[in-house]
């Protein structure tokens, strides 16, 4: 068996026959022939400018896009879309978004938005009391009781990431997908979600595909870096391999726009 997710030559076309866009427009290949292996307990994170196919592949690892050709497979069950998934397999990978107070439902409260969780994977529902559950959960990501009665207007950005990442841990999940997570977040918030996650898994034993434009932010985090480039990868490294021997021109220019941008914050 091949544990953990396998992505073999997936390609994602938007547009022409079939597609979103109109008919006139060409189709836009936005993941053209990516292959990618995330293994158990990983944290692989896939780095690029903005419209390389980083949320593409991201969206697609959990079923809210389908592919034109290529597979996706975890623990070498072919993944289809997300409606067709079984539910262990649902909640087997979970995905934290960018922008934190739109991916909550602003009409709940923390607590009901992890009971709706619990309600939709009833297999991994506390079996004893819902209360003292929601305050572990929300103990383990950092934050008061209090937040369970609070609904995502009355918390800060940070917070509601917090929640966010609850209400994917309260269905047990293998693998995080993380698009942008800490992107919308300010600086200070930014280090203390990352070091939330590298915690959360060395404790929850979790894999995490990590979503980013942002190579400061990826070397704090990741074991492995997939570089994408106009859909495709271009390179792929552990971290210190990458950060250290970059192979791929256009590696060495994500660099250096990332340590130009430093001295100009410093
Ligand atoms: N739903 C869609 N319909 C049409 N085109 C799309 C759609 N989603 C993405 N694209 C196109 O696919 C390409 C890749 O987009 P994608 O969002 O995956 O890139 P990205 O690297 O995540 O960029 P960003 O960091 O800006 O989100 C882009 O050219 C984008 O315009």
């Amino acid at each position: 068996m091949t544990a953990g997710l396998v992505i073999s030559d997936l390609r994602v076309t938007f547009g022409g026959r079939g597609g979103l866009l109109r008919r006139s427009e060409p189709p836009v290949a936005a993941v053209d022939g990516v292959s990618l292996r995330v293994g158990p307990r990983e944290t692989v994170a896939v780095v690029g400018e903005s419209g390389s196919g980083k949320t593409t592949v991201a969206r697609s690892i959990v079923g809210l896009v389908t592919p034109e050709a290529g597979t996706i497979t975890y623990d070498d069950t072919v993944l289809g879309p997300m409606r067709t998934r079984p539910p262990h397999v649902q909640r087997a990978i979970q995905m934290v978004f960018q922008d934190p107070r739109s991916s909550l439902n602003p009409r709940m409260t923390a607590g009901a938005i992890l009971r709706e969780a619990w309600h939709t994977h009833p297999a991994v529902a506390p079996k004893g009391d819902w209360k003292q559950a929601t305050r572990e959960l929300l103990a383990e990501v950092g934050l008061d009781p209090t937040v369970a009665g609070r609904r995502p207007s009355a918390l800060s950005g940070g917070q509601c990431q917090r929640v966010s990442i609850a209400r994917a841990l309260a269905v047990r999940p293998r693998l995080l997908v993380c698009d942008e997570a800490v992107s919308a977040l300010d600086v200070s918030v930014q280090a203390q979600i990352l070091r939330l996650l590298v915690d959360l898994k060395s404790e929850r034993d979790l894999a995490i595909v990590f979503i980013s434009h942002d190579l400061g932010v990826v070397r704090q985090i990741a074991d492995r870096i997939a570089v994408m480039r106009s859909g495709e990868l271009v390179e792929e490294a552990t971290a210190e391999d990458l950060f250290t021997n970059p192979r791929h021109p256009y590696t060495q220019m994500l660099l250096d726009a990332a340590l130009d941008l430093e001295g100009v914050e410093s």
